[in-house]
């Protein structure tokens, strides 16, 4: 089986234009195969309280009102993937931006109503890895953004790290896959005073002992969760850390396994 990286950027390093070329740089000189995945959600609420309408987090995702849905739709969609497409066409790297509508890729139910509406929300249901393949045999290079659809004309709001993982298990069939959360920080961390408290390892056993210490709390929980729904669904390797990751010479990250 060849290999397949697919890369996924939070929106810290987005919001960052510094960390974000530098990024893009890296992600340039990756060789084999590549998907980049990207967020954008303080983009969103930035954009959104501008148009003063209000955003709402709860568990980490996003209630997403008609009026929200319009925000993301320009703000993922648009600016973010835009840019980043036409930054890494800069960077000679033949790069297409996709919502999960493009090529039918990511398809989605809209979230059902039970003790919270999170309005158009979607949780994804299918990856048509086959023509995201021909993307990448034909050497494009595929841009996700945090958008998918329901397949009867709705687009839906979709993490991004759910994006990342839920890909990374439909290539999986085709690709040996490796997952990458790249965001601000070197890794999780035992200590978050200490930026450099990296844990190399989290396991099924260990993040349950890091849950209940209370030292993986936040947006951290959904993204680990995502990592080990990759794992358990046919991705090969899912490691956590800032972009740094992506060169040889840097061993300080962590790595999720089962
Ligand atoms: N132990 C930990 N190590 C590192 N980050 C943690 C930890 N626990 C919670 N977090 C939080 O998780 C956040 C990353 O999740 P999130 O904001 O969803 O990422 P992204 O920017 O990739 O979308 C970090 O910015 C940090 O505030
Ligand atoms: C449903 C939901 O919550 N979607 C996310 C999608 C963007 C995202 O995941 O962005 P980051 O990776 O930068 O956090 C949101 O709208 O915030």
């Amino acid at each position: 089986m060849e290999k397949l990286s697919i890369i996924k950027i939070g929106g810290n390093i987005i919001e960052d234009e510094t960390s974000l070329n530098a990024f893009l740089k890296l992600f340039s000189n990756l060789e084999g195969h590549k998907i980049l995945v990207h967020g954008g959600g303080k983009r969103a609420t930035h954009i959104a309280s501008k148009l003063g309408i209000k955003s709402k987090m709860i568990n980490g995702r996003r209630i997403t009102d008609a009026e929200t849905l319009e925000v993301i739709t320009m703000v993922y969609g648009g600016l973010v993937n835009k840019n980043v497409v036409a930054k890494l066409q800069a960077l000679q790297v033949d790069a297409i931006g996709l919502t999960g509508a493009d090529i039918n890729s990511i398809k989605s139910d809209k979230r059902p109503v039970k003790d919270i509406d999170f309005g158009f929300v979607g949780d994804v249901k299918k990856v048509a890895s086959n023509s995201i393949d021909k993307l990448i045999q034909a050497d494009f290079t595929p841009v996700f953004c945090a958008i998918t659809h329901d397949g009867n004309g709705q687009l839906l709001n979709t993490n991004a790290d759910t994006i990342a993982s839920t890909i990374g298990v439909g290539m999986s069939d085709i690709y040996e896959t490796s997952i990458y959360y790249c965001f601000e920080l070197n890794g999780v961390l035992q200590d978050f005073s200490d930026k450099n408290s990296v844990i190399k390892n989290i396991n099924t056993n260990s993040y349950k002992e890091l849950l209940d210490a209370k030292i993986i709390t936040d947006g951290m929980i959904p993204k680990i969760d995502n990592c080990f729904d990759a794992l358990n669904n046919g991705v090969q390797k899912v490691h956590i850390g800032n972009t740094a990751m992506l060169t040889k010479e840097n061993d300080n990250f962590t790595t999720i396994t089962l």
